[in-house]
Protein backbone atom coordinates (compact mmCIF):
# COMPACT_ATOMS: atom_id res chain seq x y z
CA UNK A 1 0.00 0.00 0.00
CA UNK A 2 1.03 3.23 -1.00
CA UNK A 3 1.27 6.72 0.59
CA UNK A 4 -2.33 7.78 1.27
CA UNK A 5 -3.69 4.69 -0.31
CA UNK A 6 -6.67 3.85 2.06
CA UNK A 7 -10.27 3.81 2.20
CA UNK A 8 -10.63 2.48 6.21
CA UNK A 9 -8.23 3.05 9.22
CA UNK A 10 -6.87 0.17 10.99
CA UNK A 11 -7.05 -0.69 14.83
CA UNK A 12 -4.25 -1.50 16.53
CA UNK A 13 -4.32 -3.42 19.95
CA UNK A 14 -1.03 -1.68 21.32
CA UNK A 15 -1.15 -3.56 24.97
CA UNK A 16 1.94 -4.94 23.93
CA UNK A 17 3.70 -1.31 23.36
CA UNK A 18 2.37 -0.28 27.04
CA UNK A 19 5.19 0.55 29.72
CA UNK A 20 7.34 -3.01 30.38
CA UNK A 21 6.59 -5.25 27.51
CA UNK A 22 9.64 -6.98 26.00
CA UNK A 23 11.12 -6.29 23.02
CA UNK A 24 10.97 -9.03 21.21
CA UNK A 25 7.29 -8.98 21.89
CA UNK A 26 6.85 -6.06 20.86
CA UNK A 27 8.16 -5.64 16.98
CA UNK A 28 5.08 -7.25 15.19
CA UNK A 29 2.99 -4.51 16.77
CA UNK A 30 5.86 -1.88 16.20
CA UNK A 31 5.70 -2.77 12.11
CA UNK A 32 2.03 -2.28 12.04
CA UNK A 33 2.38 0.85 13.48
CA UNK A 34 5.18 2.13 10.90
CA UNK A 35 3.03 1.16 8.22
CA UNK A 36 0.29 2.34 9.17
CA UNK A 37 1.86 6.08 9.91
CA UNK A 38 3.76 5.47 6.36
CA UNK A 39 0.81 5.47 4.81
CA UNK A 40 -2.45 6.50 6.29
CA UNK A 41 -0.89 8.66 9.64
CA UNK A 42 -4.34 7.81 11.79
CA UNK A 43 -4.70 4.36 13.47
CA UNK A 44 -7.47 3.37 15.78
CA UNK A 45 -5.26 2.46 19.90
CA UNK A 46 -7.37 -0.04 21.11
CA UNK A 47 -6.19 -1.69 24.75
CA UNK A 48 -4.41 1.46 25.57
CA UNK A 49 -4.44 0.86 29.45
CA UNK A 50 -6.28 4.08 30.08
CA UNK A 51 -9.31 3.46 32.21
CA UNK A 52 -12.39 4.38 30.27
CA UNK A 53 -14.04 6.35 33.68
CA UNK A 54 -11.66 9.04 33.38
CA UNK A 55 -12.82 10.10 29.33
CA UNK A 56 -16.21 9.24 30.98
CA UNK A 57 -16.21 11.61 33.53
CA UNK A 58 -14.62 14.30 31.42
CA UNK A 59 -17.35 14.15 28.89
CA UNK A 60 -19.85 14.42 31.53
CA UNK A 61 -18.64 17.33 32.58
CA UNK A 62 -17.60 18.61 29.18
CA UNK A 63 -21.11 18.58 28.28
CA UNK A 64 -21.90 20.33 32.01
CA UNK A 65 -19.34 23.15 30.77
CA UNK A 66 -21.08 23.73 27.56
CA UNK A 67 -23.91 23.76 29.05
CA UNK A 68 -23.29 26.72 30.88
CA UNK A 69 -25.05 30.29 30.14
CA UNK A 70 -22.84 32.08 27.71
CA UNK A 71 -21.91 34.83 30.59
CA UNK A 72 -20.64 31.67 32.61
CA UNK A 73 -18.02 30.30 29.76
CA UNK A 74 -16.93 33.96 28.67
CA UNK A 75 -16.07 34.55 32.45
CA UNK A 76 -12.83 32.75 31.66
CA UNK A 77 -12.65 33.28 27.82
CA UNK A 78 -9.05 32.39 26.65
CA UNK A 79 -5.70 33.99 28.17
CA UNK A 80 -2.66 35.05 26.58
CA UNK A 81 -1.38 31.64 27.85
CA UNK A 82 -3.80 29.85 25.46
CA UNK A 83 -5.80 28.12 28.11
CA UNK A 84 -9.87 29.17 28.70
CA UNK A 85 -13.17 28.82 26.84
CA UNK A 86 -13.25 29.75 22.91
CA UNK A 87 -16.49 30.93 21.85
CA UNK A 88 -17.76 30.07 18.61
CA UNK A 89 -16.27 31.62 15.16
CA UNK A 90 -13.15 32.47 16.91
CA UNK A 91 -10.86 30.26 14.98
CA UNK A 92 -10.21 29.97 10.94
CA UNK A 93 -7.45 28.03 10.36
CA UNK A 94 -5.09 30.34 7.50
CA UNK A 95 -3.01 28.11 7.72
CA UNK A 96 -4.40 25.26 6.50
CA UNK A 97 -2.56 23.86 3.70
CA UNK A 98 -5.13 22.23 3.05
CA UNK A 99 -7.94 24.12 1.91
CA UNK A 100 -8.86 27.91 1.29
CA UNK A 101 -10.63 28.31 4.98
CA UNK A 102 -12.82 31.08 5.28
CA UNK A 103 -15.99 30.47 7.32
CA UNK A 104 -14.91 29.71 10.79
CA UNK A 105 -15.13 26.51 12.37
CA UNK A 106 -18.55 25.41 14.11
CA UNK A 107 -17.23 24.85 17.49
CA UNK A 108 -16.48 26.08 20.90
CA UNK A 109 -14.41 24.38 23.49
CA UNK A 110 -12.44 24.96 26.51
CA UNK A 111 -8.81 24.69 26.04
CA UNK A 112 -6.61 23.25 28.97
CA UNK A 113 -2.76 23.17 28.92
CA UNK A 114 -0.50 21.34 31.08
CA UNK A 115 -0.62 22.89 34.80
CA UNK A 116 1.84 25.20 36.42
CA UNK A 117 2.53 25.49 39.93
CA UNK A 118 2.03 29.39 40.63
CA UNK A 119 6.04 29.53 41.59
CA UNK A 120 7.00 27.47 38.47
CA UNK A 121 10.47 29.48 37.37
CA UNK A 122 8.53 29.57 33.36
CA UNK A 123 5.65 31.37 34.58
CA UNK A 124 4.91 34.02 32.20
CA UNK A 125 6.92 32.66 29.27
CA UNK A 126 4.99 31.82 26.32
CA UNK A 127 2.28 29.36 26.77
CA UNK A 128 2.95 29.02 30.13
CA UNK A 129 0.14 30.51 32.94
CA UNK A 130 -2.33 29.57 34.53
CA UNK A 131 -5.27 27.22 33.62
CA UNK A 132 -8.75 28.92 33.97
CA UNK A 133 -11.82 26.65 35.19
CA UNK A 134 -15.64 27.20 35.49
CA UNK A 135 -16.44 28.06 39.19
CA UNK A 136 -19.86 26.57 38.76
CA UNK A 137 -18.11 23.27 37.67
CA UNK A 138 -15.64 22.33 40.93
CA UNK A 139 -14.91 18.62 39.89
CA UNK A 140 -13.88 19.31 36.01
CA UNK A 141 -10.38 20.98 37.14
CA UNK A 142 -9.39 17.28 38.54
CA UNK A 143 -10.97 15.30 36.31
CA UNK A 144 -8.63 17.15 33.23
CA UNK A 145 -5.85 16.89 35.51
CA UNK A 146 -6.25 13.17 35.80
CA UNK A 147 -7.42 12.06 32.63
CA UNK A 148 -4.39 14.19 30.75
CA UNK A 149 -1.72 12.82 33.36
CA UNK A 150 -3.33 9.17 32.18
CA UNK A 151 -2.69 10.58 28.95
CA UNK A 152 0.22 11.68 28.93
CA UNK A 153 1.55 7.69 29.95
CA UNK A 154 0.07 6.79 26.67
CA UNK A 155 1.83 9.76 24.97
CA UNK A 156 5.00 8.71 26.08
CA UNK A 157 4.70 5.10 25.46
CA UNK A 158 3.71 6.09 21.39
CA UNK A 159 6.66 8.32 21.89
CA UNK A 160 9.15 5.73 22.52
CA UNK A 161 7.02 2.91 20.19
CA UNK A 162 7.19 5.48 17.28
CA UNK A 163 10.79 6.19 17.86
CA UNK A 164 11.21 2.09 17.70
CA UNK A 165 9.10 2.42 14.46
CA UNK A 166 11.86 4.94 12.83
CA UNK A 167 14.28 2.39 13.86
CA UNK A 168 16.26 4.71 16.52
CA UNK A 169 16.97 3.40 20.04
CA UNK A 170 13.43 3.69 22.24
CA UNK A 171 14.46 6.26 24.39
CA UNK A 172 15.51 8.62 21.60
CA UNK A 173 12.16 11.25 22.00
CA UNK A 174 12.18 10.75 25.94
CA UNK A 175 14.25 14.14 26.55
CA UNK A 176 12.68 16.20 24.49
CA UNK A 177 9.09 15.29 26.31
CA UNK A 178 10.68 16.39 29.61
CA UNK A 179 8.45 18.97 30.30
CA UNK A 180 6.01 18.18 27.28
CA UNK A 181 3.61 21.05 25.78
CA UNK A 182 0.07 19.06 26.37
CA UNK A 183 -3.03 20.34 25.14
CA UNK A 184 -6.80 19.32 26.38
CA UNK A 185 -9.41 20.95 24.16
CA UNK A 186 -12.95 20.12 25.11
CA UNK A 187 -14.82 20.87 22.08
CA UNK A 188 -19.12 21.21 21.36
CA UNK A 189 -20.12 20.86 17.86
CA UNK A 190 -23.55 21.45 17.51
CA UNK A 191 -25.50 20.33 14.33
CA UNK A 192 -24.46 22.13 11.33
CA UNK A 193 -26.18 22.19 7.72
CA UNK A 194 -24.34 21.01 5.01
CA UNK A 195 -23.25 24.42 3.43
CA UNK A 196 -19.96 25.02 0.97
CA UNK A 197 -17.05 25.94 2.85
CA UNK A 198 -19.07 25.52 6.16
CA UNK A 199 -17.50 23.02 8.66
CA UNK A 200 -17.35 22.01 12.17
CA UNK A 201 -13.79 22.02 11.61
CA UNK A 202 -12.12 22.60 8.59
CA UNK A 203 -9.79 20.63 6.68
CA UNK A 204 -6.06 20.70 8.70
CA UNK A 205 -3.20 19.18 9.79
CA UNK A 206 -2.48 19.20 13.49
CA UNK A 207 0.45 21.35 14.46
CA UNK A 208 2.49 18.76 16.90
CA UNK A 209 3.78 15.51 17.44
CA UNK A 210 0.95 13.51 18.10
CA UNK A 211 -3.45 13.72 18.84
CA UNK A 212 -5.04 11.12 20.64
CA UNK A 213 -9.24 11.41 20.29
CA UNK A 214 -11.47 10.89 22.38
CA UNK A 215 -15.25 10.92 20.08
CA UNK A 216 -18.44 10.42 21.67
CA UNK A 217 -20.94 8.04 19.35
CA UNK A 218 -22.33 10.78 17.17
CA UNK A 219 -19.36 10.54 14.02
CA UNK A 220 -18.15 13.09 11.52
CA UNK A 221 -14.59 12.79 12.20
CA UNK A 222 -13.25 12.45 8.31
CA UNK A 223 -9.24 11.74 6.85
CA UNK A 224 -8.73 12.41 3.40
CA UNK A 225 -6.64 10.07 1.08
CA UNK A 226 -4.58 10.18 -1.60
CA UNK A 227 -7.29 10.34 -4.21
CA UNK A 228 -9.23 13.03 -2.36
CA UNK A 229 -11.61 10.86 -1.01
CA UNK A 230 -12.62 11.89 2.68
CA UNK A 231 -13.03 8.29 4.88
CA UNK A 232 -14.78 8.58 7.68
CA UNK A 233 -13.34 7.96 11.34
CA UNK A 234 -16.14 6.87 13.29
CA UNK A 235 -16.31 6.09 17.17
CA UNK A 236 -15.43 2.88 18.35
CA UNK A 237 -15.92 2.39 22.07
CA UNK A 238 -12.68 2.15 24.14
CA UNK A 239 -10.74 3.64 21.35
CA UNK A 240 -8.44 6.55 20.74
CA UNK A 241 -7.72 7.81 16.96
CA UNK A 242 -4.21 8.20 17.11
CA UNK A 243 -2.71 10.24 14.23
CA UNK A 244 0.68 12.22 13.27
CA UNK A 245 0.85 15.99 13.39
CA UNK A 246 3.06 18.10 11.13
CA UNK A 247 6.31 18.39 13.72
CA UNK A 248 6.37 14.14 13.48
CA UNK A 249 6.21 14.21 10.23
CA UNK A 250 9.22 16.84 10.04
CA UNK A 251 11.05 14.87 12.85
CA UNK A 252 10.46 11.95 10.73
CA UNK A 253 11.81 13.39 7.36
CA UNK A 254 8.40 12.84 6.46
CA UNK A 255 8.69 9.43 6.69
CA UNK A 256 5.39 9.67 8.86
CA UNK A 257 2.63 11.72 7.31
CA UNK A 258 0.50 14.25 8.97
CA UNK A 259 -2.87 13.55 6.71
CA UNK A 260 -5.94 16.24 6.41
CA UNK A 261 -8.86 15.29 8.25
CA UNK A 262 -11.96 17.28 8.63
CA UNK A 263 -14.75 17.12 11.19
CA UNK A 264 -18.55 17.78 9.74
CA UNK A 265 -21.31 17.09 12.01
CA UNK A 266 -24.38 16.47 9.77
CA UNK A 267 -26.17 14.05 12.31
CA UNK A 268 -28.48 15.93 13.68
CA UNK A 269 -27.25 15.76 17.04
CA UNK A 270 -24.87 17.70 18.76
CA UNK A 271 -21.16 15.73 18.78
CA UNK A 272 -18.53 16.36 22.12
CA UNK A 273 -14.96 15.16 21.55
CA UNK A 274 -11.98 15.69 23.66
CA UNK A 275 -8.44 15.61 21.38
CA UNK A 276 -5.53 15.73 23.69
CA UNK A 277 -2.06 16.64 22.13
CA UNK A 278 1.08 15.40 22.95
CA UNK A 279 3.97 17.71 22.40
CA UNK A 280 7.05 17.79 23.06
CA UNK A 281 8.78 20.80 25.26
CA UNK A 282 9.19 24.17 24.01
CA UNK A 283 12.82 24.84 24.12
CA UNK A 284 13.42 21.64 22.22
CA UNK A 285 15.28 22.15 18.85
CA UNK A 286 13.44 19.46 16.32
CA UNK A 287 15.92 18.26 13.75
CA UNK A 288 16.05 15.27 11.79
CA UNK A 289 18.07 12.05 13.15
CA UNK A 290 21.06 11.95 11.01
CA UNK A 291 19.94 7.81 11.37
CA UNK A 292 17.07 8.23 8.85
CA UNK A 293 19.20 9.94 6.31
CA UNK A 294 20.97 7.56 3.54
CA UNK A 295 24.57 8.61 3.35
CA UNK A 296 25.09 11.84 1.64
CA UNK A 297 21.15 12.74 1.71
CA UNK A 298 19.94 16.31 3.15
CA UNK A 299 17.31 16.50 5.41
CA UNK A 300 14.11 18.42 3.84
CA UNK A 301 13.92 20.81 6.70
CA UNK A 302 15.81 23.24 8.81
CA UNK A 303 15.90 22.76 12.46
CA UNK A 304 13.10 24.28 14.40
CA UNK A 305 12.81 25.74 18.05
CA UNK A 306 8.96 23.95 18.29
CA UNK A 307 8.29 26.89 20.70
CA UNK A 308 9.03 28.98 17.89
CA UNK A 309 7.44 27.21 15.24
CA UNK A 310 4.08 26.46 17.56
CA UNK A 311 3.63 30.58 18.43
CA UNK A 312 3.85 31.34 14.53
CA UNK A 313 1.07 28.97 14.41
CA UNK A 314 -0.92 29.59 17.03
CA UNK A 315 -0.58 33.10 15.94
CA UNK A 316 -1.65 33.15 12.61
CA UNK A 317 -4.73 30.97 13.74
CA UNK A 318 -6.14 32.73 16.95
CA UNK A 319 -8.32 36.20 16.53
CA UNK A 320 -7.56 36.88 20.32
CA UNK A 321 -3.65 36.69 19.20
CA UNK A 322 -3.83 38.29 16.28
CA UNK A 323 -3.47 41.56 17.69
CA UNK A 324 -0.54 41.16 19.50
CA UNK A 325 1.43 39.82 16.77
O1 LIG B 1 -13.27 16.65 17.02
C1 LIG B 1 -12.63 15.85 16.31
O2 LIG B 1 -13.06 14.72 16.06
C2 LIG B 1 -11.32 16.24 15.70
C3 LIG B 1 -10.80 17.56 16.18
C4 LIG B 1 -9.53 17.93 15.50
O3 LIG B 1 -9.20 17.49 14.43
C5 LIG B 1 -8.61 18.87 16.17
O4 LIG B 1 -9.01 19.47 17.19
O5 LIG B 1 -7.48 19.01 15.70
FE1 LIG C 1 -7.11 17.88 14.06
Amino acid sequence: MGRGEFSNIPVLDVSPLRGGARLEDRAGTVAELRRTLETIGFVYLADHGVPPELGERLHRLSVQFHDLPAEAKLRIRMNEAHRGYMPFSTSTIVTSSVATVTKPNQSESLMVMHDLAEDDPAQGEPLQGPNQWPAEIPELRQAALDYMRAMSTLGRDMAVAIAEALDLPPTYFLPHFDRPTLFLRLLHYPEQQREEGLFGSAPHTDYGFITLLAQDSVGGLEVRNRAGDWIPAPPIPNTFVMNVGDILARWSNDRFASTPHRVLNLSGRERYSQPFFYDPSMDTVVDCPAALLAPGEAPRHPPVRYGDYLLDRLNKNYEYRKKAS
